[in-house]
């Protein structure tokens, strides 16, 4: 039997189309995205696949995660484009809803996930994982998924929503998948369309010094050396401006004196490149 892609936008067909589905016995995985479709995106799709029955990929440009000077009304948005690649990779439902049928009224419920969200992007972006804590538990809410789907990429997501589910016993498994990258490094990104040519050329010392760090941390450099170290090598560029570098335990994500043997750590990064903000990290037991 041939399969096509469904497309659903609005919650009351969402949760129909779901009832259907349990009733069957389905397993239900959920890919969360804000569209602007790559391989990134599609490697939780197949991952899910392998995992669930039906497959859901919901395509949301959340507004509350952004801050007001952020990328909310510039975000790359295709989706017919990426409705043709989400069909190839194998998605069921494709859940699109907009802003006003997913905030129909002012939004006086907030879901903050203490700790984990205090360092890293939680810093530099206030109030993001908040907005990012509360969409998700409105989409495990709406699609009640057995299994959710999140790249290694944003590993601090990964960490804010493990713990939000843990602690108030949302019946979802989270799956982490790793992150994917171009043939020259580059962890993909939908951001990545920002850059210009030299912006993009010299983006690539992200994941070099990434696996400098790998390696630095095994021969037994401290902490604080392979951290500086990263440091000068990003400040080479001319068009990089960094916002942070650090070096925490993962998935605690507090602050370490020294790594001993067997801590698993996390070398992450947020660093602009004009007005493109990109992220990256390593994590890895030394
Ligand atoms: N390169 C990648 N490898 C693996 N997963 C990824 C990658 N890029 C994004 N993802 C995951 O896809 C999901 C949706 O992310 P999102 O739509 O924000 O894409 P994005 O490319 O990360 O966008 P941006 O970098 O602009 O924030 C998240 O779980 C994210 O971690
Ligand atoms: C998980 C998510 C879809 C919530 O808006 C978003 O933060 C993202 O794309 O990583
Ligand atoms: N992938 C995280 C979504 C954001 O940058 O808002």
């Amino acid at each position: 039997m041939i399969k096509t892609l469904q497309q659903i936008n609005t919650v009351a067909e969402m949760r129909e189309h779901i009832q259907t589905a349990r009733m069957q016995g389905k397993r239900i995985g959920i890919v969360p995205t804000m569209g602007y479709l790559h391989e990134g995106h599609l490697s939780l799709v197949r991952a899910a696949r392998e995992k669930c029955d039906v497959v859901v990929m919901s395509i949301f440009v959340n507004p509350l995660q952004f801050g007001p000077n952020e990328d909310f009304d510039r975000y790359p948005r295709d989706l017919e484009r990426d409705r043709a690649l989400a069909d190839q990779a194998g998605v069921d439902v494709l859940f699109t809803p907009d802003v006003s049928e997913m905030y129909p009224r002012k939004i006086l419920t907030n879901i903050s996930v203490s700790n984990v969200t205090n360092p890293l992007c939680g810093r530099s972006r206030p109030g993001h994982f908040d907005g990012v804590a509360t969409v998700v538990m409105k989409l495990f809410q709406i699609v009640q998924p057995d299994y959710a789907f999140f790249g290694q990429k944003d590993a601090q997501q990964v960490a804010v929503v493990t713990q939000m589910v843990q602690d108030l016993n949302v019946p979802v498994q989270i799956v982490p998948c790793p992150i994917i990258r171009e043939a020259d490094g580059l962890a993909m990104s939908s951001r990545n369309v920002y850059l210009t040519p030299e912006e993009r050329a010299q983006a690539l010392v992200l994941s070099h010094s990434l696996s400098l760090a790998e390696k630095w941390l095994r021969e037994g450099v401290t902490i604080e050396e392979v951290r500086g170290r990263v440091i000068d090598i990003i400040s080479e560029k001319p068009l990089a401006a960094i916002e942070y570098v650090e070096i925490l335990s993962y998935p605690e994500l507090e602050p370490l004196e020294q790594a001993v043997s067997g801590t698993t750590l996390i070398l992450a990064l947020a660093v602009r490149f004009g007005k493109t903000r990109l992220i990256d990290n390593w994590i890895g037991t030394i």
